[in-house]
């Protein structure tokens, strides 16, 4: 799915040659400022290498238009903005921001399930906690139905009984949906349990 061959980015990253898969659950790991979130960054296009390439399905990333990529690959950001509304309004900007249509409140209703967040539709997401917009954030790009999810950290505000069930819950939609998540996380027990490949950063480059 990606393949990245000699890539550079300032003295931050240096990989010499890594396949994520495609259809798989790629975990990535590494220490504080290794350099994660940048890699997830080149992955998506938000900043750009300085040498070297990017494939994805084969195409180089500096042939492909920033816009039309992110459509295909969507990444959670490790702190997600909240908007000030409701729950529904704050699901619903990233399909107005993607120009794609509106979904049902059925459709809503089900996400909120999905990601365990017992609140109703029309509620103020800024009342709601630190995990439980966390856990928002991701309904958000659930929506989106991409090719990719890029997730940063994703279940880094939540307790270990809800993180297990998110998790397993995102790893099992991306098996039966024919997804592609890659996520880094702090956590070696989920990395270990759900990470079909492990990749694991240090000072910038890939050891494993
Ligand atoms: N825009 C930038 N300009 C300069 N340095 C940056 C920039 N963004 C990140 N860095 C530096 O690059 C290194 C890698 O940062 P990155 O955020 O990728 O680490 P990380 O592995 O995701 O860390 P953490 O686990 O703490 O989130 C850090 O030393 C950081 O300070």
């Amino acid at each position: 799915m990606f393949h990245l061959k000699e890539v550079k980015y300032k003295d931050i990253l240096n990989i010499e040659n890594l396949i994520i898969p495609e259809y798989k659950v790629t975990c990535i790991v590494g220490e504080s400022g290794s350099g994660k979130t940048t890699l997830l960054k080149l992955l998506n296009k938000i900043i750009s290498y300085d040498s070297g390439e990017i494939y994805y399905k084969n195409k180089p990333l500096s042939q492909i238009d920033s816009i039309a990529h992110r459509r295909n690959v969507v990444m959670l950001p490790q702190s997600p903005a909240i908007f000030n509304g409701s729950i529904k309004d704050n699901l619903l900007i990233g399909l107005k921001f993607a120009e794609k249509p509106i979904v049902s409140d059925n459709k809503l209703t089900e996400i909120l399930e999905f990601i365990n967040l017992n609140k109703k539709l029309n509620e103020n997401a800024q009342k709601l906690s630190g995990g439980e917009k966390q856990r928002l954030a991701l309904g958000r790009i659930l929506l989106l139905n991409p090719e990719v999810f890029l997730l940063d950290e994703p279940s880094s505000a939540l307790d270990d009984e809800t993180e297990e069930i998110i998790i397993k819950k995102l790893v099992e939609y991306t098996k039966s949906n024919n997804k592609t998540l890659i996520m880094v996380t702090h956590s070696k027990k989920v990395a270990k349990d759900f990470g079909d490949n492990i990749i694991e950063v240090k000072k910038g480059k890939i050891i494993n």
